[in-house]
């Protein structure tokens, strides 16, 4: 039976606690109040639902008592059983169409550091000893907000991140010299690549999994009377208040990381070259600006390599002048060491589109179109395509990868290629003494 779902019957035939001896009473009754607890509060959750709740809401807190009108023999021992085997509850996944449904790339946060706890003025008191003496504690810390970079399928975008974030407020001090407990950390979950701003000042670049940095400061706690305990005044009652946690307001902007960005114009078939060479499953249409968000695809390499793949929206001519989709979707390339760039075979005259786009990345950056790339010619299944093969590979110099997305053909030219872009990366930056991008 799996956790949380209802056990049929009730109790099992011949295990009715009631009939056990005198002895195993009680501790059969504790291990029942605890499946009661979970029978009895979880279940109209669980059905209305249809998804798991955090058991945490739905217990009662340690120390209350049951319902009074809670009857012993809705206890059921097989309950019992698999609340003690359960596994914690597990959040359900988004699927691949609500994930981008709500992508964000970038997002401007108030974020506020708990205040510190006050200090408190008060005086040891105990029989027989008149003067004790100022024992009032120091105020806890606040706690700091800490953004954390999170690699997770689930967390690809920054829709989870509220406008505002409070951190937790320090504890006040308290008597026979009690210090205050400081505020717990609250940690912002954003998504690997993120930008923190503050005006047009990068701050910090949460590029690696498990990097943090600190959005807002905690306040101090203020100073209880022992504090001010001195030679010239033995019994003060000064105490003072604590500080107010750092307030800032961040601007955070998501830079998609992935090994390769697909650029090309709207329609050459971008993503449906990620479908076909990855798991990724981003829409594929017959009109621009299909594809709206970027969208990254894992290719599985025979040497246990992972490459990502990133799926940028089209670019046009004239991009960098705000056409289009204008430039937005661009940063999204800067994160990408090497490029893939796919020009539609089918059109005429399809090596302007090379220029074109490479055009567009240098208004955009500098010597972004320099970067390590391989060009892709798509749609090659088309007689007319075809036929304009020779052509392009004449204005370009340079070997071109002729394939078709919908049909597959060559794809295993792409990967090749992909596999030596990949590991020029991995040597150059193992040269250069950083770690590679591993996905
Ligand atoms: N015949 C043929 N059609 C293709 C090929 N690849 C893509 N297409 C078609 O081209 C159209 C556009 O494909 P998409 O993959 O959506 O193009 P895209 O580059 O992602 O377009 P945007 O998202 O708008 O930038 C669709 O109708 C695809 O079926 C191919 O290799 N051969
Ligand atoms: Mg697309």
């Amino acid at each position: 039976m799996r956790a949380g779902e209802p056990c049929a019957g009730g109790t099992r035939p011949g295990s009715d606690p009631w009939s056990r001896p005198r002895k195993w009473r009680a501790v059969w009754s504790g291990a029942m109040i605890r499946s009661r607890l979970f029978a009895a509060r979880s279940w109209p959750v669980l059905e209305g639902v249809g998804c798991w709740t955090p058991l945490a809401r739905v217990f009662p807190r340690p120390g209350r008592l049951l319902p009074q009108h809670a009857s012993p023999r809705l206890l059921s021992v097989s309950c019992a059983d698999c609340t003690k085997h359960q596994e914690p509850p597990r959040k359900k996944l988004l699927s691949e169409k609500k994930l981008k449904r709500h992508f964000v790339d970038h997002r401007r946060v108030l974020v506020r550091g708990g205040r510190g706890g006050d200090g408190v003025s008060c005086f040891h008191s105990e029989p027989r000893k008149e003067f004790g003496g100022p024992d009032g504690g120091d105020g806890g810390y606040g706690g700091h907000v800490i953004l954390r970079g999170r690699f997770d399928r689930q967390v690809k975008s920054l829709s989870s991140v509220l406008s505002q974030y409070q951190g937790f407020d320090g504890g006040a001090g308290g008597r026979k010299n009690c210090f205050g407990r400081s505020g717990a950390v609250l940690y912002i979950q954003v998504p690997v690549g993120t930008l923190v701003k503050e005006g047009n000042e990068v701050l910090a670049d949460l590029s690696h999994p498990g990097d943090e940095f600190i959005a807002a400061l905690g306040g101090a706690g203020g100073k209880g009377n022992r504090f001010f305990l001195a030679n010239s005044n033995r019994a003060p009652t000064t105490c003072t208040p604590g500080q107010p946690g750092q307030e800032r307001v961040l601007f955070l902007e998501l830079k998609t990381v992935a090994h390769a960005g697909l650029v090309g114009f709207p329609n050459a078939g971008k993503s449906s070259l990620l479908r076909a060479i990855s798991n990724a499953r981003p829409t594929v249409a017959s009109y621009p600006f299909t594809t709206l968000n970027p969208h990254v695809g894992v290719v599985h390499c025979e040497d246990q390599q992972q490459i990502a793949v990133a799926d940028i929206p089209g670019i046009v001519r004239g991009a960098h002048r705000n056409r289009g989709l204008g430039l937005a979707f661009l940063r999204h390339i800067e994160r990408c060491p090497f490029l893939l760039f796919v020009l539609d075979l089918s059109v005429p005259e399809p090596w302007t589109q090379l220029d074109d786009l490479k055009y567009e990345l240098e208004q955009y950056r500098e010597g972004l179109s320099e970067r390590p790339h391989a060009v892709v010619a798509n749609k090659v299944d088309l007689p007319q395509a075809r036929a304009q093969l020779p052509q392009l590979q004449a204005h370009l110099g340079r070997e071109a990868i002729a394939l078709s997305a919908a049909t597959g053909e060559n794809l295993e030219g792409l990967l090749l290629h992909l596999k030596e872009l990949h590991d020029d990366h991995v040597a150059a930056e193992l040269e250069r003494g950083r770690q590679p991008l591993r996905w």
